[in-house]
């Protein structure tokens, strides 16, 4: 297939827009979902609107901007290979598709936790939630490392990011935790 370079290009552009959109609204689902969470262990009149709020934004997010970003970047990703189906014997493109495909698990599951709150059936804790929104973050890094870096990937340099990554989302989640508790005991 030989279509000018300036298509492929164009291609990227729109991939690179489209994981752009469907991480923003990846990241931004699972803290609605906290705050919806976290709205539902109210003990007040007010908390079945702020519920209700809660889930029309989720709904509203995971459809007009989650998925759609979804769609272009993985739409643009099939124009990519069709484009150039050589990237596909390549190691680093096996591997960016296999935590890829964990990332669209990721989005199901996303979209089973949103319908669960919505039913007010939802058992996940404003902190397991926490520690769930951390998981694209280091999807991003590792897809963006592959991309970039392709079959030259630098395993200790990214096993070392990786793990400063997981220990600093868990020192981060216990110490904001600690600092909700203390906050709690001093309005009581
Ligand atoms: C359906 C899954 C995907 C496929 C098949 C795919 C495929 C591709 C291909 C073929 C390229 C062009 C590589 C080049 O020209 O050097 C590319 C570029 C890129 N992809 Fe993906 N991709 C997918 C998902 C993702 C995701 C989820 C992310 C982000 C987490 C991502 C981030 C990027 C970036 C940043 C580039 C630009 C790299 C560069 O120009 O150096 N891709 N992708």
């Amino acid at each position: 297939m030989s279509l000018p370079a300036e298509s492929y290009l164009w291609l990227k552009t729109l991939h690179i827009i489209g994981v752009v959109v469907w991480f923003a609204g990846l990241f931004y689902l699972v803290r609605l979902f906290i705050y919806h969470v976290e709205a539902d262990e109210l003990e007040s009149d007010i908390k079945f609107a702020f519920v209700n709020q809660y889930s029309l934004m989720e709904r509203r997010l995971a459809n007009i901007i989650t998925t759609p970003g979804m769609i272009l970047a993985v739409s643009m990703a099939i124009g990519l290979l069709i484009y150039n189906p050589s990237w596909l014997e390549q190691t680093w493109m096996q591997v960016k598709l296999f935590f890829v495909f964990l990332l669209l698990i990721y989005h199901i599951f996303c979209y089973r936790l949103m319908s669960s709150l919505a039913k007010g059936e939802c058992k996940w804790s404003g902190q397991q939630l926490r520690i769930l929104n951390e998981l694209p973050t280091l999807f991003l890094v590792i897809v963006v490392m592959l991309v970039v870096f392709k079959n030259n990937f630098p395993t200790s340099a990214a096993t070392w990011l990786i793990v400063f990554l997981v220990i600093f989302m868990a020192l981060s989640i216990q110490l904001y935790a600690r600092f909700r508790r203390i906050n709690k005991e001093k309005q009581i």
